[in-house]
C-alpha cells in the first residue's frame, strides 16, 4: 500500500463543497500541492491529516485511517499550520511538545526523556520551560516543528508554513525540513517552493486539475495564474 492512499476524496462541511473526487496516492518523498486562495488546499491538508473526515472517499496515511484511528495517526502524520498560534495550546515549549507524546500512549517518565531529546536535537535545551508566547512568530513555528517531530511521523503536512517568518527564518526551517527524513506535502501557493520536489498536485476550485511531474504541473499552473493575473475581471477571482 503506498505511503499517502487518499482516493476520491470529496468533502462538504454543511453541505458546502469545498473538494469534490479528489485523489493523491503516492510514494514520493516531496509532494507539492498548489493552488490559488481558496482552492481547497487547507482543507485537503486536514483530510489528510484526519482533523477533519471526507465525506466520501477514504484516507490511509502508512496504513492508518486517519480520520477513524486518532492514535495511530498521530504516529503517521503531523501537520504544520500558517500560523503557530493556531496549533499552540500550553504556556509552556516542553508541555506544548509533551503534549502529541503523551497523546500517543507514552509513559511520563519517557515522554520527559523524548521532550528534552528533541529539544537537545535543534540545540533548545534551555527552552524547556520558556513561555511560549515570550518567543517571536519564527521560534514558535520551531516548538510547533519539534512538537511534531517528537512524534516521529512518517508524513509531515507544511501548510504556508514560511508565511509570517523573515527571509533568514524562511530560509533556516526551510533547510530544517529538506533535511528530514519523513515524506513533506507542502501546500503553497509558490511555484518556487516545490519546484524540486518528486510530485506535485493542482488544486482549482476543490477538484484536481492536474498532477504529475513539477516541471508539467508548475508550468501549467504558472501561466495559467499569468493569464488570470493579467485578466481585468475580477468577477473571476475565487471565493
Ligand atoms: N467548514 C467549512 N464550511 C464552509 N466552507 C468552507 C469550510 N472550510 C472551507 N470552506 C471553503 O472552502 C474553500 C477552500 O478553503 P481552503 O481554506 O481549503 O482553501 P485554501 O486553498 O487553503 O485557501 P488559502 O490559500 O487562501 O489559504 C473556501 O472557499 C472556504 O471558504
Amino acid at each position: 500500500m503506498p505511503l499517502i492512499d487518499a482516493q476520491n476524496i470529496t468533502y462538504a462541511p454543511n453541505g458546502v463543497p469545498v473538494l469534490s473526487d479528489v485523489t493523491l496516492v503516492s510514494d514520493a518523498r516531496r509532494i507539492g500541492v498548489v493552488g490559488r486562495n481558496g482552492s481547497g488546499k487547507t482543507s485537503f491538508a486536514r483530510v489528510l491529516a484526519g482533523l477533519v473526515a471526507a465525506d466520501k472517499g477514504q484516507v490511509r496515511i502508512a496504513g492508518a485511517r486517519v480520520a477513524k484511528d486518532r492514535k495511530a495517526a498521530l504516529g503517521a502524520v503531523g501537520i504544520l499550520f500558517q500560523n503557530p498560534d493556531h496549533q499552540i495550546i500550553f504556556p509552556t515549549v516542553e508541555e506544548e511538545i509533551a503534549f502529541g507524546l503523551a497523546q500517543m500512549g507514552h509513559a511520563p517518565a519517557e515522554v520527559a526523556q523524548q521532550v528534552q531529546a528533541i529539544l537537545g536535537q535543534f540545540n533548545k535545551g534551555h527552552w524547556a520551560r520558556a513561555a511560549i508566547h515570550q518567543l517571536s512568530q519564527g521560534q514558535r513555528q520551531l516548538v510547533c516543528l519539534m512538537s511534531i517531530l517528537a512524534m516521529r511521523p512518517q508524513v509531515i503536512l507544511l501548510d504556508e508554513p514560511f508565511a509570517g517568518l523573515d527571509i533568514p527564518t524562511a530560509m533556516h526551517l526551510s533547510r530544517v525540513l529538506e533535511g528530514l527524513e519523513a515524506t513533506l506535502v507542502h501546500i503553497t501557493h509558490d511555484p518556487g517552493m516545490v519546484r524540486s520536489y518528486d510530485h506535485v498536485l493542482w488544486l482549482e476550485g476543490g477538484a484536481v486539475m492536474q498532477q504529475g511531474r513539477p516541471q508539467d504541473v508548475l508550468q501549467a499552473f504558472e501561466a495559467r495564474m499569468v493569464e488570470l493575473g493579467a485578466a481585468d475581471d475580477l468577477s473571476d477571482l475565487a471565493g
